[in-house]
């Protein structure tokens, strides 16, 4: 287990709150209420075990000290963020593709159930886990011509599970998600924007933030409690089904990943990772 630690402070010259953990850098302005999360996890931000554990904690914490709101957004310099850890799913050991799989389904519940509203400000390339990351906020600012967003799981022999595909759905509708996930296509910003998978683009990433506020400043003056209420109807059969099959779900994911067909499918992926060169991947699974 990586070396944790939480470390609050205060600014007297901005009026900030910091929270730092290892990978995750919150900033909660006093005056707005709201937070931004800051994802630091070199090289590309992907999601493993310890990641989405720290996630959790902040998420927790934000609840507590009654944030108005979030903005998610990645200190990397072209990457919001790549998805799921490759290697917590590449030869696993079943114990830990366990806790894996139940802590990221604890994340997806604790950020699609927030009561505050959140906000993604897509600072860099978001593919798979990465973009469904960004789905499970309430809002989506992408920054830039130059990345990419999308599901491209069918690129890595595997597939999304049904809630998962329920919250695409909820954002593009069925018929855009399923040809979105069957193909695995990788969206520009402005394709993103064309079929609704991102809800405005800005050219650069402070203009992003402002966006991003702008749209959390809406909720000034709707009660925190009918926000809660309406967001938890709308979402609640996708949110439902995982609270019934939370186990079934495990059970299922933890048998595919092993079985040979999608090992041998990720040991390829990994390698076209490693010989291709900068950005060729995303551009090459278009
Ligand atoms: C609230 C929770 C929300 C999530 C809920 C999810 C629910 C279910 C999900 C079900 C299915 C999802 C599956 C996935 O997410 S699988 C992961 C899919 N991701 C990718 O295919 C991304 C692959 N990476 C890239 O295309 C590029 O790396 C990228 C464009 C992101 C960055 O390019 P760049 O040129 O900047 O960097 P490199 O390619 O050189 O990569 C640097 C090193 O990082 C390693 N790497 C990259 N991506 C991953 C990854 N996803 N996992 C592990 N490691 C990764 C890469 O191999 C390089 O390593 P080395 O330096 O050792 O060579």
């Amino acid at each position: 287990m990586l070396r944790r630690y939480i470390s609050y402070t205060t600014n007297k010259f901005t009026n900030c709150r910091h929270v730092s953990q290892s990978m995750l850098q919150s900033t909660v302005d006093e005056k707005s209420g709201i937070a931004t999360v800051t994802m630091n996890k070199p090289p590309v931000n992907s999601l493993n075990l310890e990641f989405l554990e720290e996630i959790i904690t902040l998420l927790n914490k934000l609840q507590k000290d009654k944030v108005r709101g979030m903005i998610l957004t990645s200190g990397l310099q072209k990457v919001f963020c790549a998805g799921l850890d490759i290697k917590e799913l590449y030869k696993p050991n079943p114990d830990r593709l366990t806790k894996f799989w139940t802590t990221l389904q604890d994340t997806w519940l604790s950020l699609y159930t927030t009561s505050f509203p959140t906000v993604s400000v897509i600072n860099g390339h978001s593919p798979a886990g990465g973009c469904m990351l960004a789905m499970s906020c309430d809002y989506r600012v992408m920054v830039g011509q130059n990345y990419r967003i999308g599901f491209n799981e069918a690129k890595l022999g595997i597939f999304a599970p049904k809630w998962f595909q329920n919250t695409i759905i909820a954002v593009i509708g069925q018929r855009k998600a399923e040809v979105s996930l069957t193909t695995g296509k990788m969206y520009t910003t402005d394709e993103a924007l064309q079929i609704g998978l991102v809800d405005e683009t800005c050219a650069d990433a402070d203009s992003a933030l402002k966006k991003g506020t702008h749209f959390l400043n809406n909720f000034q003056n709707i009660s925190p409690w009918a926000y809660k209420m309406t967001k938890d109807i709308n979402r609640q059969s996708t949110i439902q089904w995982l609270i019934d099959n939370k186990q079934k779900d495990v059970d299922f994911t933890v048998e595919y990943m092993q079985s040979p067909g999608v090992q041998k499918n990720l040991e390829l992926y990994l390698q076209s990772l490693k010989s291709l060169p900068p950005l060729k991947l995303i551009s090459e699974i278009n």
